[in-house]
């Protein structure tokens, strides 16, 4: 099956339909048994380690989520569109469990933490931002990044100035870099939560004159409060930056940051079932981030041969596929014999390009035309594994 590449399409009954790019065929499955039908394939899980350490003793495998915060709710909700909902008796409770990964413990914890306890072994894969994995993590090479945009928690650590007074022609981390007015005696005063990446971008961008204060939040009031004469926080729409009189500068951007799967290297090196788990882990979230934004189109078209169908779809840019067109015969009996005059076509369109689609599918003699929303899209072999077993060295 692997090699045929499937698409899967969540229908409304909780059973799925399968399409080849060769073959169409249709097959019921419960929810619980079509992403493991897909994920069977096994990994070995103990491999001849380069860590010397020995990891703590434990049979089950953890994985860290942010307890709080505007994490919180979407890495659920993530966790749930891919079948791995997160079983919590009562929101206090700071362990639970994912009925579908039956070695896995779910640990709540701050984001900050979470870094922190990959790094001590107490926890084996954590889902974070990534400005949260670089601030704690501080260039670890004990924490591997499994998955880099899961595509919630976007932002960016960017560093802001007032736009009024002695800042008001400063628009560049250059022209701020070279105002007269810092000094050994008289440092530019940042505030930042970001203590560890605030100095080093500072110290990466030949910033001198630089002094850090810690703040743990509200830091847009420290300029006008006369606390700091700049701030590194995260930004993301901006709002907070403009209702205090505050912008972005040219260069300023330390780092982009979303929710991402990170692990401990030596966790899934040495532990047992942590590569098999993270590679379900990480195949289910690939198929279904993959599907967002993708539509399958299903029309019917008269035609005299598979090919000849297959041609005429494929005069037109939008209707491409992931691969190309599925076209299989449409059935039907005349004369007291069965004749295939028309054929289905089914090809996957990203939501930018549906409408398009529909148009091209038209001029081409298309008719029915059927769309509904993708669930998850496997491949082969995701990307994603094959850097992380080289980054293990495997
Ligand atoms: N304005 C924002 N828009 C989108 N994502 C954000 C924004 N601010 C923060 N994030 C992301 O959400 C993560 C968690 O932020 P949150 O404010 O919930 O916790 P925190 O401030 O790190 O926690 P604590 O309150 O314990 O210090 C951040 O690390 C970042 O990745
Ligand atoms: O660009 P915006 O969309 O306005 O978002 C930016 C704000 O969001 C974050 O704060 P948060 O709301 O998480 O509060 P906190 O300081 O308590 O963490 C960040 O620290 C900024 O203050
Ligand atoms: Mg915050």
């Amino acid at each position: 099956m692997s090699l045929l590449q499937p698409y899967f399409q969540q229908c409304a009954s909780a059973a799925f339909s399968i399409s080849f790019p060769s073959h169409s065929f249709y097959v019921s499955v419960s929810k619980r048994t079509f992403i493991s039908c897909c994920s069977s394939q096994s990994q070995t899980a103990l491999v001849d380690s380069p860590v010397d350490s020995k990891i703590a003793e434990r049979d089950e495998i953890r994985l860290g989520l942010p307890s709080k915060g505007r994490m919180a709710a979407d890495t659920l909700d993530l966790l749930k569109d891919c079948q791995l909902s997160v079983k919590q008796v009562n929101p206090r409770q700071y362990v639970a469990q994912i009925p579908q990964l039956s070695n896995l413990e779910v640990w709540f914890q701050r984001p900050k933490d979470i870094v922190r306890k990959l790094l001590s072994g107490d926890l084996d894969l954590g889902i974070v931002g990534l400005d949260t994995v670089s601030e704690y993590g501080q260039g670890n090479e004990d924490l591997i990044i499994v998955h880099d945009a899961l595509d919630y928690g976007d932002c960016r650590l960017s560093l802001a100035i007032p736009k009024y007074g002695i800042f008001e022609n400063i628009n560049s981390l250059r022209e701020l870099a070279e105002m007269p007015q810092w000094t050994v005696e008289k440092p530019l005063r940042v505030a930042t939560g970001f203590t560890y990446l605030g100095p080093k971008f500072m110290k990466e961008h030949g910033l001198k004159h630089v002094i850090f204060s810690t703040a743990d939040g509200a830091l847009e009031a420290a300029p006008a409060m006369g606390i700091a004469d700049a701030i590194l926080d995260l930004v993301s729409s901006g709002t907070t930056l403009r209702e205090n009189n505050l912008k972005e500068i040219e260069g300023g951007v330390v780092l982009e940051s979303q929710a991402v799967l990170v692990a401990s290297r030596k966790a899934l090196i040495q532990r047992k079932g942590a590569l098999d788990t993270t590679h379900e882990i990480l195949e289910r979230f690939e198929a279904h981030l993959r599907a967002l934004g993708q539509f399958t189109v299903t029309a019917n078209m008269r035609g005299g041969s598979a090919e000849e169908v297959a041609e005429r779809v494929l005069t037109q840019p939008s209707l491409a596929g992931l691969q190309g067109p599925t076209v299989c015969p449409v059935f039907c009996k005349r004369d007291g014999k069965v004749t295939a005059d028309y054929y289905a076509i089914v090809i996957c369109v990203p939501k930018k390009a549906l409408y398009k689609s529909v148009q091209q599918l038209r001029a081409i003699g298309g008719s029915g035309v059927l769309i509904s929303p993708l669930t998850y899209i496997f491949d082969e072999e995701t990307p994603r594994w094959r850097e992380l077993l080289s980054k293990l060295g495997i």
